[in-house]
C-alpha cells in the first residue's frame, strides 16, 4: 500500500478512498458490484455468534413472544448488527486497504462505492431500530439503537484508533444482543441479561487479543493502537489470562443466582477450564526476548478459535438447561 495512504492515518480521520481499489485491474470496470459484496459488508461470519447470543437471550427470557414477533426481533438484531459492519467498513476503508486481512473487502477492493456502503448501513440500521420499536417493543428498540451507537460512535469512530482499550470499552456493543433478546420478550432488563452482557463483555478481550497477537503486523502497518502493538506480546498474553480468569467464574453466575441448573453450571465450568488451559498454553508459548512467538503463534490461534466455539457452547448450554429444567 502506498505511503500516501499510510501517512494519512490519524486518529478518527476519514479520508477519501484511494481510487481505483488495490485489486482493480487496469481497464476493469470500477464498482462492478455483485450481491455478495453487499452481504460481505454485513460481516456475516461474525454475525452468526452475535445473532446466536441474541436468540439465546430471547429463548431464556421468562414469558412468551409470538413466533412472528420473535422472528422479527432476531431479524432486527441481525440487520442492525450487519449494518454496523457496513458503517464500520465505510469509516475504516483507509485502514482496511492497508491490512492484508481486510484489503479484499468490497470498498478497498473498489467493488462498492463508499457513499453507497454508508447509505446502505444507515438505512438498514435505522430501519431495523424502527421496525423493532413498531413491531416488538420500545425498550428493545432503544437498546438496539444504543448498541448501534456504541459500535459506530464509541468503538469505530472514537476509540479504535486512539487507545488499546478500544475493544474493552467499545466491545460492549457486541455484548448487547442477549439483553435485546431478553427485552424483546419482557419489555425490561434485569439481573440475568446483565450477567449475560457481562459474560460477552469480559469474553471479548481474550477473544480479540488472541487474534491480535498474530494479526499484529497488520495493525501496526495501519497505525491502529491494538494492545500487542502498543504494549507488546508479553503484556497482551498477561491481559488475556487476566480477563479469562475473571470470565470463568462469571459464567457460573447464572447457576449461582438460581437461574440455571447444575448441568449448565458443570458445562460452564468445564468449558471454562478448557479455555484457561488454552490461555495457559498461550502464556507458555516459546518466545524470543521481545515476547514474540517462536511457534508462529500456534497457541494463540488455537485460543482464538476456541473462544468462538466456547461462547456458542456456553450460550447453547444455558438455553438447553433452561428448556430441559
Ligand atoms: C470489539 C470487539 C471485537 C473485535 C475487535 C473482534 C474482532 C474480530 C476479528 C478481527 C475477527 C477475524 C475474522 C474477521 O475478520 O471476520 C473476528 C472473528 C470473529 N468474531 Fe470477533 N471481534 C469482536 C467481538 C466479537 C463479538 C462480540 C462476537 C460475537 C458475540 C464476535 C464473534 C466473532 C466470530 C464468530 C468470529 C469468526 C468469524 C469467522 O469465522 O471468520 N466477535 N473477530
Ligand atoms: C446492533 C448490534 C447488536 C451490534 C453488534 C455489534 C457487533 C457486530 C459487534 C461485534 C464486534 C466486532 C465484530 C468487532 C470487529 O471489530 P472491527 O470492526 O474493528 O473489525 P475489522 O478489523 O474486521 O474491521
Amino acid at each position: 500500500m502506498s505511503d500516501v495512504t499510510s501517512s494519512r492515518i490519524q486518529a478518527g480521520e476519514v479520508v477519501a478512498p484511494t481510487l481505483p481499489g488495490p485489486l482493480a485491474q487496469p481497464g476493469e470496470a470500477f464498482f462492478e458490484t455483485d450481491y455478495r459484496d453487499w452481504i460481505a459488508l454485513l460481516k456475516p461470519r461474525v454475525l452468526t455468534l452475535v445473532v446466536f447470543t441474541g436468540l439465546i437471550g430471547l429463548i431464556v427470557a421468562p414469558g412468551h413472544l409470538h413466533p412472528v414477533l420473535a422472528f422479527t426481533a432476531i431479524l432486527c438484531i441481525t440487520v442492525a448488527a450487519g449494518a454496523c459492519g457496513a458503517i464500520n467498513m465505510w469509516y475504516d476503508r483507509d485502514i482496511d486497504a492497508i491490512m492484508h486481512r481486510t484489503r479484499r473487502r468490497p470498498i478497498p477492493a473498489g467493488r462498492i462505492e463508499p457513499g453507497a456502503a454508508l447509505g446502505f448501513g444507515v438505512t438498514l440500521a435505522a430501519g431495523s431500530v424502527i421496525l423493532m420499536g413498531l413491531a416488538v417493543n420500545i425498550p428493545a428498540a432503544l437498546i438496539l439503537a444504543l448498541s448501534v451507537c456504541f459500535y459506530v460512535f464509541v468503538y469505530t469512530i472514537w476509540l479504535k484508533r486512539r487507545t488499546p482499550q478500544n475493544i474493552v470499552i467499545g466491545g460492549a456493543a457486541g455484548a448487547f444482543p442477549p439483553v435485546i433478546g431478553w427485552a424483546a420478550v419482557t419489555g425490561s432488563v434485569d439481573l440475568v441479561p446483565l450477567i449475560l452482557f457481562g459474560m460477552i463483555f469480559i469474553w471479548t478481550p481474550p477473544h480479540f487479543w488472541s487474534l491480535a497477537l498474530w494479526a499484529n503486523d497488520d495493525y501496526r502497518r495501519a497505525g491502529v493502537p491494538m494492545l500487542p502493538v502498543v504494549s507488546g506480546a508479553r503484556e497482551t498474553r498477561r491481559q488475556i489470562l487476566l480477563y479469562t480468569t475473571v470470565l470463568v467464574p462469571l459464567t457460573l453466575a447464572p447457576y449461582v443466582v438460581g437461574f440455571s441448573g447444575l448441568p449448565y453450571g458443570i458445562t460452564a465450568g468445564l468449558l471454562g477450564l478448557v479455555f484457561l488451559h488454552k490461555v495457559y498454553r498461550v502464556m507458555a508459548d516459546r518466545q524470543d526476548a521481545t515476547g514474540r512467538s517462536l511457534t508462529g503463534d500456534k497457541p494463540a490461534k488455537a485460543a482464538f478459535k476456541y473462544s468462538i466455539y466456547y461462547l456458542f457452547a456456553l450460550f447453547g448450554a444455558l438455553a438447553i438447561d433452561r428448556l430441559m429444567g
